[in-house]
């Protein structure tokens, strides 16, 4: 069974859909890119997924339920984590990592293994009673990245990780995706990084203008496009070009 399934999925802000008839699915263990050019939908697809906005039609499963169908199962099942950092500014790190750990039932002998474990990871041991207006803003982004990782979720909601994390702080973070991949846990991940998406994704989603353009593993997508030594700059690239040809049409 798919970790998360998105069914014909059609939504958007106003009467006029931005995403239209979404289908895709993400296994267990694996890691899926979510790419397309500014506006193409995907982090509107993803505040569906992450249940802030409601699709029109079609419905989304989480380990095989529907966020109404029962909403603890459905969001304990995930973590997310944001492009743009949102923190409290008068939580600590450690208060932030506490209160994650609460919401999510995690006891305080986990919380302080993982802690541990993370904070080394991401070098941010010595913050620990810093609150978020001390935080450059990829410490922020750090803050985020570890409250989202102690929760052992079933799948990862990552939108856009690395810009503006430091090459140390990159490596890190595919190093934390690898290992829970490597446990059973799914990820998507959207991101303009072509070239880290190529290297390290199981399968890609190309998005083009809310609906999905072609979907697969890189032999797949080149197969799509008849181009077979395509890079997914390439792809991506020709799939601009589709576009301009269709509306010059
Ligand atoms: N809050 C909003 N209200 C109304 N329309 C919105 C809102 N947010 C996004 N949109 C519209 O929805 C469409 C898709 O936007 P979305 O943010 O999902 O794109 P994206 O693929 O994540 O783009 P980017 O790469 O720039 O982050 C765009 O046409 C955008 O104008």
């Amino acid at each position: 069974m798919s970790v998360l399934e998105v069914q014909h999925v059609t939504g958007g802000y106003t009467k006029k859909p931005v995403i239209k008839d979404l289908s895709f699915t993400i296994g267990k263990g694996e890691l899926v890119g979510l790419i397309g050019l500014n506006g193409a939908g995907k982090s509107t697809t993803i505040k569906h997924i992450i249940g802030t906005m409601l699709p029109k039609e079609g419905d989304i499963r989480l380990n095989g339920v529907t966020l109404k169908e029962n909403t603890d199962k459905y969001r304990t099942a995930f973590s997310y984590i944001p492009e743009t950092p949102v923190l409290y500014d008068e939580l600590t790190l450690r208060e932030h990592l506490a209160l994650t750990a609460m919401a999510y039932g995690i006891d305080e002998a986990t919380l302080a293994a993982r802690s541990e474990q993370l904070l080394k990871e991401f070098r941010m041991e010595k913050r620990l009673n810093w609150f978020p207006s001390h935080f450059s803003k990829g410490m922020r982004q750090k803050v985020m990245i570890m409250c989202a990782f102690l929760v052992n979720p079933s799948l990862y909601i990552i939108d856009e990780p690395f810009v503006g994390l430091d090459p140390l702080g990159i490596q890190s973070l595919l190093d934390q995706m690898d290992t829970k991949k490597k446990e059973g846990a799914s990820i998507l991940m959207s991101t303009h990084i072509l070239s880290t998406a190529e290297k390290h994704c199981d399968r890609i989603i190309l998005l083009h203008e809310g609906r999905v353009r072609a979907q697969g593993t890189m032999a797949d997508l080149r197969k799509a496009f008849a181009m077979p030594h395509a890079t997914l700059d390439d792809l991506y690239i020709a799939m601009t070009k589709e576009r301009d040809h269709e509306e010059h049409a």
